[in-house]
């Protein structure tokens, strides 16, 4: 495994996403081991690994991206700021846009057998990027919403970040994820990444077509 001290806290070109992203993936929500909440306090959504037939080139890894769910199912409600209802504080739709992280693959440190797609959601940022404060409290909890399963999920990944990687310890492994979720967010934060989650007007004609497609339900 190679230096996980010194990471780069941003991952793809600032330009934002190019090829293969962004690459759509949807499905309803499934039951899986049940361990990401118990054993490493990170829930993951995990959605089936069919749509991934259509990417054959596709490798196991640690993405990031931006996550809509069915809002005949699953309606976010939160307390937080005006504008951090992920939606720009526009009245143009109501269904949330979260920031996500996401691992494809077998789990290395788990040596699962079947290739699985696990998205963790994050708790939606202001349009001008994740204040420090807010990041570090972020950091300290990993962002829980009420359940969900069996909600349509649309996904829409934006970037690359890492290979999966066995571990020394699950705190090893947990460590690792809390600084994915810090690169997801920071990546995410920049402009040609937050027009997906905010759809401003001066989107261009694809992100307003892949915006449609994500809140399409
Ligand atoms: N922030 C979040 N991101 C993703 N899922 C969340 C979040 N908060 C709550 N959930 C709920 O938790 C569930 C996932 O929990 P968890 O990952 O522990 O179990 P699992 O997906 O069934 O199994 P596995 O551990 O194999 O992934 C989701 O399906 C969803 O209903
Ligand atoms: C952002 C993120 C990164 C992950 N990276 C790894 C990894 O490098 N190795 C691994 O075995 N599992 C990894 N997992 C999967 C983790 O082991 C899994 O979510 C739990 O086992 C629950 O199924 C990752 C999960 C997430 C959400
Ligand atoms: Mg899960």
């Amino acid at each position: 495994m190679p230096d996980r001290q010194n990471r780069p806290l941003v991952a793809g070109p600032d330009g934002g996403p190019s090829s293969p992203f962004p690459i759509k993936l949807s499905g309803p929500v499934i039951k899986g081991f049940g361990r990401g909440s118990r054993e490493l306090g990170i829930p993951t959504a995990n959605i089936p690994a069919d749509g991934l037939k259509e990417y054959p080139d596709l490798e196991s890894g640690v993405y990031y991206g931006v996550v809509a769910l069915d809002p005949g199912r699953f309606m976010y409600t939160s307390g937080e700021t005006a504008n951090g209802d992920g939606n720009g504080g526009g009245k143009k739709s109501t269904t949330t846009v979260f920031p996500a992280v996401l691992s494809i693959g077998f789990n290395p440190y788990y040596k699962n057998t079947v290739r699985s797609v696990e998205i963790h959601i994050m708790a939606p940022f202001a349009p001008n990027g994740p204040a420090e404060a807010e990041s570090q409290a972020q950091e300290k909890h990993f962002h829980k919403l009420p359940d969900f399963y069996g909600t349509n999920l649309n996904l829409l990944i934006l970037g690359y970040i890492r290979p999966e990687y066995d571990y020394v310890s699950l705190e090893a492994l947990v460590e690792d994820i809390r600084v994915d979720c810090e690169v997801a967010r920071r990546s995410l934060a920049r402009d040609a990444y937050a027009c997906y989650l905010f759809g401003d007007d001066s989107s261009s004609s694809s992100v307003k077509s892949e915006r449609e497609w994500l809140l399409d339900f």
